[in-house]
């Protein structure tokens, strides 16, 4: 079965070919020949999933997924959800986006946050949804080098590490993508027999 993964995000691309395996055969967005942004233009990040399958199932009629993804922080209502992108500006850049997280959260006592993914499949005109979510807190400052976006900052509940110290196979066996993955990977299974 040929699906395309509608990301621009390479990191998501190496986290979702691991948990995939030889099971799909997933092509890029390049590989069906589109060049451009995919438009997230809602207020949650389940309607920015559906926005970006949907873009690629009616330009280039291809069936697909979409990855969107945020991290919500307790104390800050929510916030960054789903803005998590772009938290610190349209520069899109990650130390600004956890620079900023850490001082919004200076002094606060609760620094209870969790991830959340959100796969949007939209097969041969079908759309499904699959959710993944990991508790966890936001340490005081950047710890490890590995992974992409907010890992530095982010301890999963139950570990001692943050994200960015684990290696990408720990990470996607407990992450928010990693068991929206698993989801999307059973419900295909389901439909190949
Ligand atoms: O929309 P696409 O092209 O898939 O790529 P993106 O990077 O814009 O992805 P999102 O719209 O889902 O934005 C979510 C942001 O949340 C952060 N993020 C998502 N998953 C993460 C993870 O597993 N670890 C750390 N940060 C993550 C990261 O900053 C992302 O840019
Ligand atoms: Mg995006």
């Amino acid at each position: 079965m040929q699906l395309c993964f509608a990301t621009n995000n390479r990191h998501k691309i190496e986290e979702i070919s691991r948990l995939v395996g030889t099971n799909f055969h997933i092509v890029s967005l390049q590989e069906i020949g589109c060049y451009e942004e995919l438009p997230e233009t809602h207020d949650t990040i389940e309607e920015n999933a559906f926005e970006k399958a949907e873009y690629v199932w009616e330009h280039f009629g291809v069936s697909c997924f979409a990855d969107d993804s945020g991290i919500e922080v307790e104390a800050l209502n929510g916030e960054p959800g789903v803005n998590t992108a772009f938290y610190a500006g349209p520069q899109r850049n990650a130390n600004d986006n956890m620079d900023l997280l850490l001082k919004n959260l200076q002094g606060k006592a609760n620094r209870n946050a969790h991830f959340r993914t959100c796969i949007a499949l939209i097969i041969n005109g079908e759309k499904h949804l699959f959710e993944g979510r990991i508790e966890g807190h936001i340490l005081e400052r950047q710890q490890g080098t590995g992974g992409f976006g907010y890992d530095p900052i982010f301890m999963p509940s139950g570990y001692q590490k943050s994200f960015a110290e684990m290696t990408l196979d720990e990470k996607g066996s407990i992450s928010h993508r990693g068991k929206a993955v698993q989801k999307l990977i059973e419900f295909l299974q389901t439909m190949q027999k």
